[in-house]
Parts: C-alpha cells; sequence; structure tokens
C-alpha cells in the first residue's frame, strides 16, 4: 500500500524550495552587502529543484534532460551550496577545480546512460557526489558565525544529506537495472528524489535563519557601538552604567568611572591630517581596551573623549588601571603613529549613595577630575 505518491510529495517540496528561493532573493536584495551568499543560495535552490523536477520525469522526457541535464544541474546546483557558503564566511569561492570535476562527471554521467547503459553506475557516481558536497557544506555551515541555531541546524541537514546519500548507494544491490526500472524508479529513486528535495528545502531555512541571526547581531552592534572604533556608544554606556549603578547600591560594592582624553589632539590633527588623528583614536581604544577586565566597559563620548565604566573597583585599584593606561599610551608607540599622551580623571561611588547622587554626578566629578589634570599640565591622573 502507497501511503504517499513520491511525485505528489516531490512536487508540494519543490514549490516550497522555490518559496525559499524567493524569500533567499529578496534578503539578497534588502541585506547589507557584507551578508553575501544569498543570491547564490537562491539560484541552487532553483536550480536542484528543477534537476530533481527532470529526473522524477523520467520515460516522459527525453534521457538528455531527465539524465544528463538534471545530474549536471544537481551537481551545480550543490557547488553553488558551496559557493554561497564560502560567500557568507568571506572566504573567496574555490570554482576552477570543483567546475573541471564536474565536467569529469558528466563525461562519465554521459557514459554511462548512452555508452554502457549503466543505471547503477550513475546512482553510485552521483551518490558518491552527494557525500562530497555535503561534507564540504556539514563543514562550512559548522564553523559559519553567529553560532547558533542557524548554524547547526544547516550542519544537522547537510549532515543528513550525507547520511541519505550513504543509504542510497547502500540500497543499490537491492536495485533494479535500466530494464527492470518500474520497482525503482517508483519507489526507491522517488523517495530519493522527494527526501532531496525535502533536504533542500530544511537547508534554505537553515540558511535563511543562519543570515537572520548574523543580521540581528549587525543591527546590535551598530545600535550599541561607536562605528570607527567599535567602542560602547554613549546610549550603550548609559544602559549598562544604570544596571551597574543599581547593582552597585544593592550589594554596597563600589563602581568607579575613568574619563580620558588625548592630549593636544587638535595639534596631532593639524600638524599629520585627520586620517592620521583618527587612527590615534583608533589605537587609544585598542590598547586602553586591552588594560580592562571583561567586565569593564568602554564608550567613546564623541571626539577624542572616552568614558571607562569599572563595576566592583574601589578607588586605589581605579587610579592604578587609569595609571596604566596613561603610562602604556606614555611609553609605547605604535610605528606608523606619532606620540601622544592622555589625561584621566577618575571617580568612584562607594556602594551606599556615598559621594555620587547618581551616575550623572559621579561622571561629572571624573570630568572635573580630568580638568583638573588638563590643567596640571596633561599626561596625568587625577582623582
Ligand atoms: N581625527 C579626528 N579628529 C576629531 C574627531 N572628533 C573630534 N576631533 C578633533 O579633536 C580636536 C579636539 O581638540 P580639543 O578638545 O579642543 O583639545 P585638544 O587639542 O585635545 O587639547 P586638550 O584636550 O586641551 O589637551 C578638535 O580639533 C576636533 O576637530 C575624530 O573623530 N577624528
Amino acid at each position: 500500500m502507497q501511503f504517499i505518491d513520491p511525485r505528489t510529495f516531490l512536487l508540494v517540496a519543490n514549490l516550497l524550495g522555490m518559496l525559499c528561493a524567493l524569500v533567499l532573493w529578496v534578503q539578497a536584495r534588502s541585506f547589507p552587502d557584507d551578508i553575501d551568499g544569498l543570491d547564490d543560495w537562491a539560484r541552487a535552490v532553483v536550480l536542484i529543484g528543477c534537476a530533481s523536477g527532470f529526473a522524477s520525469m523520467r520515460g516522459v522526457l527525453p534521457d538528455s534532460l531527465s539524465i544528463v541535464a538534471s545530474n549536471g544541474m544537481l551537481l551545480l546546483g550543490q557547488l553553488l551550496l558551496i559557493v554561497g557558503l564560502q560567500r557568507y564566511s568571506g572566504r573567496t569561492p574555490v570554482w576552477r577545480p570543483t567546475l573541471d570535476g564536474i565536467g569529469a562527471l558528466m563525461i562519465l554521467i554521459l557514459w554511462l546512460t548512452y555508452g554502457s547503459h549503466n543505471y547503477q553506475g550513475r546512482i553510485f557516481i552521483m551518490g558518491l557526489a552527494h557525500i562530497g558536497f555535503f561534507s564540504v557544506g556539514a563543514y562550512l555551515a559548522w564553523h559559519a558565525a553567529p553560532k547558533g541555531f542557524g548554524n547547526r541546524f544547516l550542519s544537522v541537514i547537510f549532515t543528513l544529506g550525507v547520511a541519505v546519500a550513504i543509504w542510497r548507494i547502500a540500497t543499490l544491490p537491492i536495485t533494479g537495472n535500466e530494464t527492470d526500472e518500474n520497482f525503482d524508479r517508483n519507489l526507491i529513486q522517488q523517495i530519493y528524489l522527494a527526501t532531496f528535495s525535502l533536504g533542500v528545502l530544511g537547508l534554505s531555512i537553515g540558511f535563511i535563519l543562519l543570515a537572520n541571526e548574523r543580521l540581528r547581531v549587525e543591527l546590535e552592534f551598530m545600535a550599541t557601538r561607536d562605528p570607527m572604533t567599535g567602542a560602547l556608544n554613549r546610549r550603550a554606556f548609559f544602559s549598562r552604567a544604570e544596571v551597574e549603578w543599581a547593582r552597585a547600591l544593592r550589594s554596597r560594592r563600589p563602581l568607579a568611572v575613568i574619563t580620558s582624553d588625548i592630549d593636544f589632539f587638535k595639534k596631532v590633527n593639524d600638524t599629520h591630517g585627520h586620517h592620521v588623528g583618527d587612527q590615534v583614536i583608533k589605537d587609544y581604544t585598542l590598547r586602553a581596551g586591552q588594560m580592562l577586565r571583561l567586565s569593564d566597559s568602554l564608550a567613546r563620548f564623541g571626539g577624542e573623549e572616552f568614558v571607562i565604566l569599572l563595576p566592583d573597583t574601589g578607588l586605589t585599584e581605579a587610579k592604578q588601571v587609569a595609571e596604566r593606561i596613561r603610562c602604556e599610551i606614555e611609553s609605547r608607540r605604535a610605528k606608523t603613529l606619532p606620540a601622544y599622551t592622555v589625561s584621566l580623571g577618575v571617580s568612584v561611588m562607594q556602594g551606599n549613595a556615598g559621594q555620587a547622587a547618581d551616575l550623572e554626578a559621579l561622571l561629572a566629578e571624573a570630568d572635573a577630575a580630568l580638568y583638573r589634570a588638563k590643567q596640571r599640565g596633561r599626561n596625568r591622573v587625577e582623582v
């Protein structure tokens, strides 16, 4: 008894695949340029859908379409899946050797179709190709960023694809030959094609999930970071600082703030140009960031003015951190950049609503200390 007609199943799976291709195509147009590979996947899904559609019409369509063209499209579709994943991961796709390999496989398929009429040989060759492509796909998906449901889902579907191809090769001994095709074409091969189309549908959904996740991460980054340095922006700083302020009050632990400003920065711009000025700002962000703990937050408030939030840090410790940053900037210098120095102001809330009444007051205290550092000759730390 046939539970479900494989051809109907195949048709539905392919139609859904085409809808996914449409979604991928729309995403490719609307997503930022650095989320690449969506176009390749849209093309791949269409190619693979057409290939399995042609293959399911064996006997209706000529062999040149139902065997040769369909296998060719299948291989190119799988290559595009890999190329898309490579582009998505920022790798340069390697076309040439794989295209040569596909060319060689097609010559073999032609010979097995018109020369030796070896149906099982064709399935074996294509099975091996699927195993190769899907294994590479599973590897690339597993290493694709961001790590999460999307990349794992994609990797699992690729791995299932490898398993299905192995199963197809393993069922070859009970596969009929070309003259005894009724059983085989109507059952094992149809189930294989349907599973294949369903798998491609799963892969498309996985890739859509992965790209959406990447978009979410990028948007979150853009909303919270200063684009030039990657340091937190003012808004993100305050949202973190408010949480830390409340935590410090609750736990009666100290909370420190360090404000800093590069000395005579206008001169750096005027002498070396704005571009070098930008490089100095980035250099400061990088090196100051390296002096901090994971729980500290470095934010750029504008120009060459930075603020650091240090949870659970008392006055002595915060002063040490500020001094370490000052010393690092003064004593070492990037080869391509001019020497520069930095002034820093430190203020601390003791966890009992002591000196500073609120976050703004704490920052104002640190700003006042920074002002004193500038007044007293720069390249120094004041509390
Ligand atoms: N290259 C570059 N320059 C900037 C940026 N933002 C602000 N500036 C410049 O930074 C300079 C800031 O200078 P000031 O704050 O007036 O003072 P300063 O020269 O640093 O001197 P002190 O702070 O008193 O030691 C101005 O010339 C701004 O044009 C930026 O993103 N890139």
